[in-house]
């Protein structure tokens, strides 16, 4: 395992500064990994030097808990999740070892779909072809690399789904996993909102299109019941509420994300199909939670994928905001979390 120079995470302090101490954090750091054994994608394409950023919270040990973010997510739990993570937390540095990384093809630090682009030759619009397994197997060459042996794995959103392929493809190492807010396989409904998204995006490269990719899944990420609360009447005059919010949330996603990880991304969630023999077969516990309002990945559809699983158990989250409210209206949630995950 070599650390390597590498752009900071958009946002973040420089890579080896630790920006969160008072977590027993380390990170963000960035390792290259398949030096010497190549990574075998999927599509047949072979992969060397992946370059992978993440932040470690905790003393380092060989049992972890993984942390798998959501599609525009990134590695640094301390920034988005703080309900989740701290002393007396799920995730609780003072007890156990948490790892989160960047996936591939993110844009947050590990080797980019951009950069694979380049390196594949492909153009713009994102014509790579990554899996959620992939990303699974280089989670496994980095924690492997920090000497894990054992993990429980928590994802929420295509975090969630990441977690479902965790336990497809790394059955041996997955010891219990928590999926909050994710289906198993993606819908023909989620599968056209991508769509959309990515004709924007195709329609429009540089940025136009990336900004409206991100009004259309903000709908999705809402409701209409959080939106009659939070956007009702006019910010700016002469302007509904909504339409500057979705302005504005699509400008400030064009400011942060890559329009090529949008794309690779959404494509390996939309690819992703494991049949019901599969899920059947995964034999260790898993806490599935549906959201109440989410119109993304309805509560029915989400605990319909409990049936499937030998060890599965479903909790609902109760609220009006939507596919997000895993990040914005978290309440029992954590607790909950807490519970399953120490068994
Ligand atoms: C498991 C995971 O990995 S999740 C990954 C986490 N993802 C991220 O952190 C990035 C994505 N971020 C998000 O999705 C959201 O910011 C959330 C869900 C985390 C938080 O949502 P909220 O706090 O409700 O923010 P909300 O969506 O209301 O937007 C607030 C912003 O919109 C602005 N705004 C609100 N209403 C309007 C309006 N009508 N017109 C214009 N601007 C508006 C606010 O001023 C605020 O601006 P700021 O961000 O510059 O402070
Ligand atoms: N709002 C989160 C979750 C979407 O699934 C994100 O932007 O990553």
């Amino acid at each position: 395992m070599t650390a390597v120079t590498a752009p900071s995470p958009r946002g973040a302090p420089p890579l080896g500064e630790p920006d969160c101490p008072d977590l027993a954090c380390g990170g963000p750091q960035t390792v290259t990994l398949f030096r010497r054994e190549p990574l075998l994608l999927d599509s047949g394409q072979v992969l060397t030097d992946v370059r992978v950023t993440y932040h470690t919270y905790g003393e380092a040990r060989e049992d972890a808990t993984l942390v798998l973010h959501a599609l525009t997510g990134n590695s640094a739990v301390h920034e988005w999740w703080p309900d989740f993570l701290g002393a007396g937390r799920p995730l609780d540095p003072e007890r156990d070892f948490i790892v989160c990384a960047n996936v591939l093809g993110g844009c947050a630090g590990t080797l980019s779909a951009a950069e694979l682009g380049a390196n594949m030759g492909a153009g713009p619009g994102g014509s790579v072809a990554l899996t959620l397994r992939d990303l699974a197997r280089v989670g496994r060459a980095l924690l492997g690399a920090l000497g894990v042996r054992r993990v429980r794995v928590i994802g929420a959103s295509m975090g969630g789904m990441l977690a479902y392929a965790w336990l497809l493809e790394c059955p041996d190492l997955v010891e219990r996993a928590v999926v909050i807010g994710a289906p198993a396989r993606h819908s023909p409904w989620a599968i056209g909102l991508n769509t959309a998204a990515r004709s924007a995006i195709r329609a429009a490269p540089g940025g136009e299109g990336l900004a409206v990719a991100r009004q259309i899944a903000m709908l999705s990420y809402r409701s209409p019941e959080s939106f009659a609360r939070t956007q009702a009447g006019q910010r700016v005059p002469s302007v509904p509420a909504i339409t500057s919010y979705l302005e504005y949330q699509g400008e400030k996603l064009r400011a942060r994300f890559c329009e090529q990880t949008y794309c690779t991304l959404t494509a390996a969630m939309d690819a992703f199909q494991p049949t019901d023999a599969e899920l059947r077969a995964i034999a260790v516990p898993v806490l599935v939670v549906g959201i109440s309002s989410d119109v993304l990945y309805p509560a029915e559809e989400v605990r319909g994928y409990v049936r499937e699983l030998a060890r599965g158990e479903y909790w609902e989250l109760d609220s009006v905001h939507g596919h997000d409210a895993f990040l914005m209206d978290p309440q029992d949630l954590p607790e909950r979390v807490g519970a399953f995950l120490r068994g």
